[in-house]
C-alpha cells in the first residue's frame, strides 16, 4: 500500500510565465516565492511552495504527494512497476526544482502525472500573500477521470486513500482527516479539473466574487454551497484555461475508524444545496 502523507504541489506548464504571474498575483493571490528563468514558484501557506507554473505545454500537469522517506518512496516504485506503470525518478536537480529530497514521476490509470517525493520543504516565514484573498491554504485538487470506478480502485487499494463521499461515481477521496484531498472527474482525456484553495471565511468568498467579476475572470461555478464538505465555494478560470477553486469550511473526518461514505445523486443540487448549476464545471449535470 502506497501511504500518501500530504498533498505537496501542482506543476503547471505555460508558454506564458508573465501572464500566469499576473493571475497568480493580481487574481488568486499567492505569493511569489521565487522566479527562475523557467519557472514560477508560488506560495500559499507553510510550504515552501504550492504552485510552479513552469515553461511547457499546458498539457503538462502534474500534482505530487509526500510519503514519509526514501524506503516508502523505493517501496512505491516497486508497487507500480509490479503493477506495470512506467516509474522515473527524479534528477537531484529536478529535485531540486521542487524543493524536496527526491521524488518518482509515474502517471494514473487515466494517464495523469503523479509525483511521490519525500522531504518536502516548508518555510519558518510567514505566507505573505500578494492580494487580500483572505487564502489560508492549499486544500485539494480535482484530477480529471476517464473511469472513475477504475480509478478508484486505483487511488483506494494500490494507494492509501479512502472514500469520504461520492456524488454520483464521483470519489471525494482524503488521505488524512481533511473531507478530501482528491477527487475524481469524468473526463475525456487527463488534466486537472479543480485547484482548491481555502479562505478563511464566507465573506473572502464573496468578496471574491465581486472582486473576479469587476475584474472579467471567466466564474465557472458559485458561489455556493457543496452538501458534501459543507464549504461554501467559487470556482473561476485561469491561465490555460486551469479551473481554480475558492473554498471556505471544508470539513474533516471526525471518525476516521467509524466514518462510511454517503452516495448523494447526480443531479446540481448534490454539488451546490444553494441551487448554483455546475455544467461549467461537470459536463451533463
Ligand atoms: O467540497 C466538496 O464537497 C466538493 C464537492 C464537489 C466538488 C468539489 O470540488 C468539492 O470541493
Ligand atoms: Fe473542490
Amino acid at each position: 500500500m502506497i501511504e500518501l502523507k500530504d498533498l505537496s504541489y501542482v506543476r503547471l506548464g505555460t508558454a506564458d510565465l508573465a501572464t500566469a504571474e499576473t493571475f497568480a498575483t493580481g487574481v488568486l493571490g499567492l505569493e511569489v516565492r521565487e522566479r527562475r528563468r523557467d519557472a514560477l514558484y508560488l506560495r500559499s501557506d507553510q510550504r515552501a511552495h504550492s504552485l510552479c507554473y513552469f515553461e511547457g505545454a499546458p498539457e503538462e500537469q502534474i500534482i505530487g504527494f509526500e510519503v514519509e522517506n526514501t524506503a516508502a518512496l523505493d517501496a512505491a516504485a516497486a508497487a507500480l512497476e509490479a503493477l506495470r506503470h512506467k516509474v522515473r525518478r527524479g534528477s537531484a536537480a529536478e529535485a531540486q526544482a521542487r524543493y524536496v529530497s527526491e521524488f518518482i514521476n509515474f502517471r494514473d490509470p487515466t494517464g495523469n502525472q503523479i509525483e511521490l517525493v519525500t522531504r518536502p520543504q516548508l518555510s519558518a516565514r510567514r505566507h505573505f500573500p500578494s492580494r487580500d484573498a483572505g487564502i489560508t491554504g492549499f486544500n485539494h485538487v480535482g484530477l480529471n477521470s476517464t473511469d472513475p470506478v477504475r480509478d478508484e480502485v486505483f487511488w483506494t487499494q494500490v494507494c492509501n486513500a479512502r472514500v469520504s463521499d461520492r456524488i454520483g461515481d464521483i470519489p471525494l477521496m482524503r488521505i488524512n482527516a481533511i473531507h478530501h484531498t482528491l477527487a475524481l472527474v469524468q473526463a475525456a482525456q487527463p488534466g486537472i479539473q479543480h485547484i482548491n484553495h481555502q479562505v478563511a471565511e464566507v465573506d473572502d468568498v464573496m468578496r471574491s466574487y465581486y472582486f473576479l467579476r469587476e475584474h472579467n475572470v471567466p466564474i465557472v461555478f458559485g458561489p455556493g454551497r457543496h452538501p458534501t464538505s459543507g464549504a461554501r465555494f467559487l470556482y473561476f478560470k485561469g491561465p490555460d484555461g486551469v479551473v481554480f477553486e475558492y473554498s471556505c469550511g471544508v470539513g474533516e473526518i471526525a471518525d476516521e475508524a467509524t466514518h462510511r461514505p454517503r452516495q448523494f445523486t447526480r443531479e446540481p443540487l448534490s454539488f451546490c444545496m444553494w441551487g448554483a448549476t455546475p455544467g461549467g464545471l461537470i459536463p451533463g449535470v
